[in-house]
């Protein structure tokens, strides 16, 4: 008999995971071998010519894991499926420090995690700040101690346990954010430095992961925070989107979870257009033409002035759509107005036919 529907569920999106990451560790190896033995032929070292045939150590995988139902499924899918591909498996638990006895519960996810057989095993204390709010702040040190542990042990990749179902919160919260397609594209399945993080659960759905905890009878701990209404996902999880199935149907977290990925589709192919026009709407000084910018869809032209803001030195992360629009109108709702402060001390100004930002 084969194992439960769900226990299969979980293995099967580990298991294409797995393979990828494999084909982009072979494919990575090899361009770092055939770069050495060039090096070594060009200095004519044999014996680095020889270590060119040795073989590469296996890769090590980790999986983040907070000790919640659906990084433990990912554990225990891991654990199973890495052995069989010849890949090395760990897993890191992050410690926020953000309640009493958060560092014996980690401690407890640690030795899970070892008697599934993962090693390193291991929990990271970090501190929290105070940056974009509780939510943000915590997950800014997450992926800071999950990228430190990547690169002490020589990690191929780390695994993260998101489901369809936080996707579908995702695309919720960029949608009532209001900025566009990228932030409707929620969570990539490969994103970090290197494609350093996948999420192989993208497109299961929560109950799956839960249940194969359930019939796995790993135990599981839920965050008490992901019930705190204190909290805008929280509320999401337990008020909106139930009340939303409930107005519209039990398909609307695969609707949304669709939406993710044809927005990511869209969003990639705007922001291609964008940096090819970009070239070609910037005179011989390298100043971006008003006429040009004109003639330029909506959709791209605003993308266009993004990356010039940018490029200029504002902040990524505070410039806002409408930031944006204002330095839009300079080119389509042309009054003479004067120079637009954007964050960053950066200045958008119409100067003569060509649109001038800057750090001012
Ligand atoms: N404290 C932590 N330590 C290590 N990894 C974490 C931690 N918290 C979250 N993660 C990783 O990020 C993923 C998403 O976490 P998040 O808290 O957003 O979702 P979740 O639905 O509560 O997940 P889980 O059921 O796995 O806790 C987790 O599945 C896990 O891979």
């Amino acid at each position: 008999m084969g194992p439960h529907p769900a226990v299969a569920a979980i293995r099967l999106a580990v298991r294409r995971v797995l393979h990828d990451i494999l084909t982009d560790h072979s494919r990575n190896s090899e361009a770092v071998a055939t770069a050495a033995a060039r090096a070594a032929t060009a200095a004519g070292d044999a014996a680095r010519e020889a270590r060119r045939h040795e073989r590469p150590p296996s890769p090590l995988v980790l999986v983040a894991c907070s000790g919640g139902a659906d990084s433990m499924a990912l554990a225990s899918a891991l654990a199973f499926e890495a052995p069989k591909l010849g890949i090395r498996a760990g897993g890191i638990t992050v410690d926020h420090g953000l309640q009493p006895g958060s560092d014996l519960r980690a401690e407890e996810v640690v030795l899970r995690l070892r008697e599934l057989g993962l090693g390193p095993a291991e929990s990271i204390a970090v501190t929290v700040g105070r940056d974009g709010g509780p939510e943000a702040a915590a997950r800014d040190a997450r992926y800071a101690a999950l990228d430190a542990a990547a690169e002490r042990h020589g990690a191929t990749a780390v695994l993260l346990g998101h489901t369809r179902d936080d996707q579908a919160e995702t695309v919720l919260l960029g949608l009532a954010r209001g900025s566009g397609i990228r932030s409707l594209s929620g969570m990539a399945a490969v994103s970090g430095a290197g494609g350093r993080y996948r999420r192989p659960f993208l497109h299961l759905d929560r109950q799956t992961a839960r249940k194969a905890c359930m019939v796995q009878s790993l135990p599981v701990w839920d965050d008490p925070h992901n019930a705190d209404p204190a909290y805008t996902r929280s509320r999401l999880r337990h008020e909106g989107l139930p009340a939303l199935e409930k107005a519209l149907g039990k398909g609307v977290v695969e609707a949304l979870a669709r939406t993710a990925q044809l927005s990511r589709d869209d969003a990639d192919a705007l922001d291609t257009w964008a940096s090819q026009a970009e070239v070609s709407v910037r005179d011989a000084a390298g100043l971006l033409e008003c006429a040009k910018l004109y003639a330029l869809p909506p959709a791209v032209r605003r993308r266009v002035l993004r990356r010039a803001a940018i490029e200029a030195g504002a902040p990524a992360g505070s410039l806002f759509a409408r930031h944006i629009e204002e330095v839009d109108r300079l080119i389509t709702g042309w009054r003479g107005q004067g120079a637009i402060n954007l964050p960053g001390k950066v200045v958008a100004q119409r100067q003569g036919g060509r649109l001038v930002i800057r750090q001012g």
